[in-house]
């Protein structure tokens, strides 16, 4: 019988429930997953009750189906210490926040995985975008796509200065971002900048994100985390019970929609992804990524 996603969550959380505290650590911060092969870093401290998760997959931290899983694991895990109000999104590797959906899990999918790889983003979506914790996304790098996605989730954005962009630039690769991609950005920027920036595909940089409220503030890299923590620090002055029943309200109804449509939602992305025409288009933009480098 197939597992319900919650009963998959839970026999994960199983599998990594065990917290490490590796003897180096201070004795505020308890690590969630601190292996270095580890496809995300989590820790959390103690003293602030604020947790950073780290997603670690290089070159680019493109989100597979395990990485989808790992976050939504970790996340759950975070949501159910009492003690735990805050957590900051970031990457390990500076220069790059994350790349978006892993285009290989896209290309030429087995449809059960693609459905389950799909059904995954669908969680995490809903749990970042209605968590309980305040969020910030250090956005310390590029964030195409799903990279941006993730960012909307979070309550507060701050990105590095520099060459990085940031954007919903899926019609580059001949996709389309789903109603409820198109809802978060809505929600962050409006109806008008949505429509353009969507269906151009725009990648702003730091300067125009900033300008049209992608993103909240613009950084050196090296001041990204400490801004993050110093912005949370505000957040967290806020009574939990008020911040989260304001944002319950605002975003709800936006939450909901996506729940009730979320098997159509499916059958709709396998039914578009597995169409021969956007096939093309993904292996042309695939060449498009490896002939950069030539
Ligand atoms: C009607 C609607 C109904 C239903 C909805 C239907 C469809 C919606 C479906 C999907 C939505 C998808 C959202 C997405 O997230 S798609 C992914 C979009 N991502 C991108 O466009 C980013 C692509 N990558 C880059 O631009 C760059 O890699 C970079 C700027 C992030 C980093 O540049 P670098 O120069 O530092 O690194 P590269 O040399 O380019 O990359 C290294 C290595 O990694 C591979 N790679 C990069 N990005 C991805 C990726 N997203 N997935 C898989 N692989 C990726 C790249 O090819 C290189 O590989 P090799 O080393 O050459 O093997």
């Amino acid at each position: 019988m197939a597992l319900s996603f919650s009963a998959k969550l839970m026999r994960g959380v199983s599998r990594c429930a065990a917290l490490v505290t590796p003897k180096t650590a201070p004795t505020s911060c308890r690590y969630f997953s601190s292996a270095e092969n580890s496809r995300v870093l989590v820790n959390l401290n103690d003293k602030t009750g604020v947790a950073t998760m780290q997603l670690n997959r290089p070159p680019v931290n493109s989100l597979n189906l395990e990485v989808l899983t790992d976050m939504t694991i970790a996340l759950d895990k975070l949501q159910t210490e009492k003690d735990c109000r805050g957590m900051i999104l970031t990457s390990s590797s500076p220069g790059i926040f994350c790349a978006g959906l892993d285009i290989m899990e896209m290309y030429n999918p087995q449809e059960d995985r693609l459905r389950e790889f799909w059904r995954t983003l669908q969680e995490l979506w809903k749990m970042m975008y209605g968590s309980r914790l305040a969020t910030i996304a250090a956005i310390n790098g590029h964030s195409p796509a799903g990279g941006c996605l993730l960012s909307l989730t979070c309550d507060y954005r701050i990105m590095a200065q520099g060459k990085f962009t940031i954007g919903l630039n899926e019609t580059l690769l001949g996709i389309v971002a789903p109603f409820w991609f198109q809802d978060t950005m809505v929600n962050t920027v409006g109806h008008r900048e949505t429509e353009r920036a969507l269906q151009l595909g725009l990648l702003y940089s730091g300067e125009n994100a900033l300008k049209v409220g992608l993103i909240d503030e613009l950084v050196s890299p090296e001041k990204v985390m400490e801004t993050a923590e110093g912005q949370m620090q505000m957040w967290l002055k806020i009574p939990d019970f008020a911040r989260q029943l304001t944002k319950e309200q605002l975003r709800g109804p936006t939450v909901q929609k996506l729940a009730q449509h979320q098997e159509a939602d499916i059958d709709h992305f396998v039914n578009f992804i597995t169409k021969k025409a956007i096939q093309k288009s993904l292996e042309m933009y695939l060449n498009m990524l490896k002939q950069k480098k030539k």
